[in-house]
């Protein structure tokens, strides 16, 4: 029988001797860490931290230690960084430095070593981000504008049908149009044979990525040896599970978008990557392929849950704040008129649609801690030690809900980035959400304008409104959101119903048949 009184003893005193080790090479660097509150050797700070929204501690943290906060958790030094110029000084200015991320064993256990977030800084990231550049740059995503505005036609169509299935035509756009612009795919339904099987990832696979496991895993690798059956260990089956799930996520959608492929096949990331080769002639080596699958099975992972968290967030501050709902459809009006629905180049003249969906950004940032980034070297900052392999994390919470720059933050008021005039005030907010440095989003400029066709479109059509009680008195909002890495609201109901008297389906079509994207 396994004695695992002496694993245990060993794997701690193996720690001790490293923790030893690291603190004797430290003293050798003439600089402090970042201030820290008050921990337990190795162990850390983990006392007192708000475990389920632990940006909302590293805020606090900032107020009594700046900026630059460091804190360690079993025997890792975590530094987070509650300002955007600081983030800009580390993560964009010294970027060949901070660009690594922290390896996690959990994304190798669940079969998601894939994924280009979380890939080491190096040639393998470098194809993937190139995978991503060409198809979603800022020059390219136009070619998308079509698709998007048709889908969000679609959404509009859907809303009017059945509006209590609010959440679920949302996922059905942001699905449709990823899984467009990645595999040329048209999606017929949220039924949808292979939506189905890219959107069970997100049930199947991505619970299973549990961080808890992956810190104590890191710490205790030999844990992973332990048998499944064991108390406490019942991880290892969902991970399990996870893995064998990822094989037809990553090959169903990649086979259907390589068999249509043809020299007229609509823009596409596996087609944009497929014609750059041919136009070299050269033919795509194996591990290649394996790298543009893995990209593209990235870009679901990456756009939906993120995608889907702004569009419910902006439908329950709209819920929750009729006045500035009714000024914005106000402006609609006299931009557009009544007669077609807005595009994306009425935009310029639509502030207020924009100061909404960046105060959508800022209330309750998607990633409230980013992804983190992980540092090469040793390096000082602002007379501060930053270790090697320090994983840093930029609390996007904090810098969105910054007091000084953003009054009252708690508050959804979109008039912070407008001008007296009406006129949008040059701001940050619609790029710090997105992270920082070689490592920013890669599908920003897609996210851009996939979210804002929506929004500026359901806000023509349909008014936003709260429930009603039994009594026909409208229930009162309370905006609650889900804990873990991506935050969502928590689920709601609201009413949506047509702003114009007599709007039915036919006339829908019609409005519809008369707007270009
Ligand atoms: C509102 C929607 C979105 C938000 C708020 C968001 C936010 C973020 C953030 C905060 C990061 C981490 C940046 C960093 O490490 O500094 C990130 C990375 C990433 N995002 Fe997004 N994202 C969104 C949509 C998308 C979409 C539509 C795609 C795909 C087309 C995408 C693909 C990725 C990828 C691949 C990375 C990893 C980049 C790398 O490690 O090099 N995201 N995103």
């Amino acid at each position: 029988m396994h004695d695992w009184t002496t694993t245990g003893t060993l794997a701690l005193g193996s720690l001790l001797v490293l923790y030893i080790g690291r603190r004797a090479l430290r003293s050798q660097i003439p600089y402090p860490l970042p201030p820290s509150p008050p921990g337990l050797p190795w162990v850390g700070n983990v006392i007192g931290v708000n475990t389920d929204a632990p940006w909302l501690t590293y805020a606090e943290w900032a107020r009594t230690y700046g900026d630059l906060v460091c804190t360690r958790l079993l025997g890792k030094d975590i530094i987070i960084i509650n300002s955007e110029k600081v983030a800009r000084d580390l993560l964009e200015v010294r970027s060949k430095n901070y660009s690594d991320r922290p390896y996690f064993i959990t994304n190798d256990l669940c079969g998601v070593d894939f994924n280009s977030v979380f890939l080491p800084y190096g040639d393998r990231w470098r194809l993937h981000r190139r995978f991503f550049h060409q198809t979603f740059r800022l020059e390219a995503v136009h070619r998308f504008l079509p698709y998007q505005h048709q889908r969000a036609c679609h959404l509009l169509q859907r809303l009017l049908a059945t509006p209590e299935n609010f959440d679920d035509h949302l996922f059905e756009y942001t699905s449709s149009v990823i899984m467009n612009s990645v595999y040329n795919y048209d999606t017929t339904s949220r039924q949808d044979d292979l939506v189905n099987i890219v959107a069970n990832v997100l049930t199947v696979v991505v619970p299973a990525l549990r961080p808890d496991i992956a810190v104590i895993a890191g710490a205790f690798p030999w844990l992973l040896y332990l048998p499944s059956w064991l108390p406490g260990m019942s991880f290892k089956k969902e991970m399990a599970a996870a893995r064998a799930y990822t094989k037809g996520y990553l090959e169903r959608p990649f086979e259907y978008s390589l068999e249509k492929l043809n020299g007229d096949a609509a823009p596409s990331m596996v087609h944009d990557a497929m014609r750059q080769l041919e136009e070299k002639s050269i033919s795509p080596e194996a591990s290649w392929m394996q790298e543009l699958k893995g990209a593209s099975g990235t870009a679901f992972l990456g756009a939906s849950e993120t995608s889907n968290s702004v569009l419910m967030t902006f439908f329950l501050m709209m819920m929750a704040n009729p006045a500035i709902q009714e000024k914005a459809q106000a402006q609609i009006d006299d931009v557009v008129g009544q007669d077609r629905l807005p595009t994306i180049d009425d935009r310029p003249l639509l502030p207020l649609i924009d100061a909404i969906f960046r105060e959508t950004l800022r209330y309750s940032p998607v990633l409230p801690l980013s992804v983190p980034h992980a540092a090469v070297d040793d390096d000082v900052y602002a007379g501060y030690h930053i270790p090697k392999g320090a994983l840093l994390l930029a609390n996007l919470w904090s810098m969105a809900h910054d007091e000084s720059r953003y009054p009252n933050p708690h508050a959804f008021i979109p008039e912070r980035f407008l001008n007296d005039d009406g006129s949008l005030k040059p701001d940050t907010t619609g790029y710090f959400t997105f992270g920082f440095g070689r490592r920013m989003c890669v599908g920003r400029h897609f996210a851009d304008t996939s979210l804002w066709a929506v929004i500026a479109k359901v806000l023509a059509v349909f008014k936003i409104l709260r429930t009603l009680d039994e009594h026909g008195m409208e229930i009162p909002v309370e905006p609650k959101f889900s804990t873990g890495i991506a935050v969502h609201p928590l689920p709601f109901r609201c009413r949506i119903v047509p702003r114009r008297e007599g709007m039915d389906a036919e006339k829908l079509g019609q409005l519809i048949a008369v707007s270009t994207a």
